[in-house]
């Protein structure tokens, strides 16, 4: 089966990664792509208005619509691939928790998978991060994060839920973002903190420290080709599910 795809945000990074990854792929064909900049072609596809996103769902009628835009147009996005009956993968961070409330109005309609990263490699730092908090009782938590200078949303998305996995396995804790002035560390606290230079496609490191050792878990994505390939991996394993709230974990399962 070939899995249909309508892509947002096509004139963006990530939607010219996710059409440059559709190309090399023979699983599934993008029916359109859409920007709120249409005009030139992405990667030899055709970019059409995002104002005529509705009329494409229905003149096109994809399995799955591939997101990566902001948190305002990626609720709409959903909202209309309900109504439509479309499935919806996006990897669209920067969600206040309404934002997140409003998907999940989504995915009771149609398949909907959210995933803050889309790279293996994250998913495993997440497991090692779950085993080593626990194994590591005590220990001081510093999480930092590194992404290029035009990422407008802070701490990343990905960050936010390593912090969830970190007080899902050890209760919640309070988050210190940066430090200045006089700041001592308080115990339990996990200092957050998120550096944006040149053109970094996304760092994220834990640092565990206390007992007179420490351990740094750190993942570095080479190329943004990383979550593209991950995310139509998701799409096309998306395309025949039922209504319901999916995750990343379960399509690497
Ligand atoms: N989950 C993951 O693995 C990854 C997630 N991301 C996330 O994807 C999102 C996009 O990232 P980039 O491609 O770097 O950003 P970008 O700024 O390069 O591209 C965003 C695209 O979305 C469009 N857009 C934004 N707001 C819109 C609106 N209201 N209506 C219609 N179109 C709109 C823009 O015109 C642009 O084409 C961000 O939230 C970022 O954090 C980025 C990389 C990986
Ligand atoms: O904006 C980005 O670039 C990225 N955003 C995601 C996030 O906020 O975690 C994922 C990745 O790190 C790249």
């Amino acid at each position: 089966m070939t899995v249909s795809l309508g892509v947002t945000g096509a004139t963006g990074r990530m939607g010219g990664e996710v059409l440059a990854a559709a190309a090399d792929r023979d699983d599934l064909a993008v029916a359109f792509a859409v920007s709120r900049s249409p005009g030139d072609e992405v990667e030899g596809v055709a970019v059409e208005d995002a104002a005529d996103f509705a009329d494409l769902l229905a003149s096109h009628d994809p399995d799955v619509v591939v997101d990566f835009t902001g948190p305002g147009s990626c609720i709409e996005y959903a909202s209309a691939c309900a109504e439509a009956g479309v499935g919806f993968v996006t990897g669209t961070t920067g969600l206040s928790e309404g934002g997140f409330d409003a998907l999940r109005e989504s995915a009771s309609e149609v398949p909907v998978l959210y995933a803050s990263n889309f790279s293996r490699g994250i998913a495993a730092l997440r497991r090692a991060v779950r085993e080593a908090v626990p194994a590591l009782d005590g220990y001081d938590i510093e999480l930092t994060e590194t992404h290029h200078n035009a990422k407008r949303d802070a701490p990343s998305g990905t960050a936010l839920t390593i912090l969830d996995d970190i007080d899902d396995v050890r209760g919640e804790s309070e988050r210190v973002h940066g430090r200045e002035g006089e700041a001592p560390r308080s115990e339990g606290e996990v200092g957050v903190h998120a550096r944006r230079a040149g053109d970094i496609a996304g760092e994220h490191e834990v640092l565990l420290a206390g007992n007179h050792e420490s351990l740094s878990l750190t993942h570095r994505a080479g190329s943004r080709g990383v979550f593209a390939a991950g995310a139509l991996d998701a799409a096309t394993w998306l395309a025949d599910r039922d209504a319901g709230w999916y995750d990343f974990t379960e399509v690497l399962e």
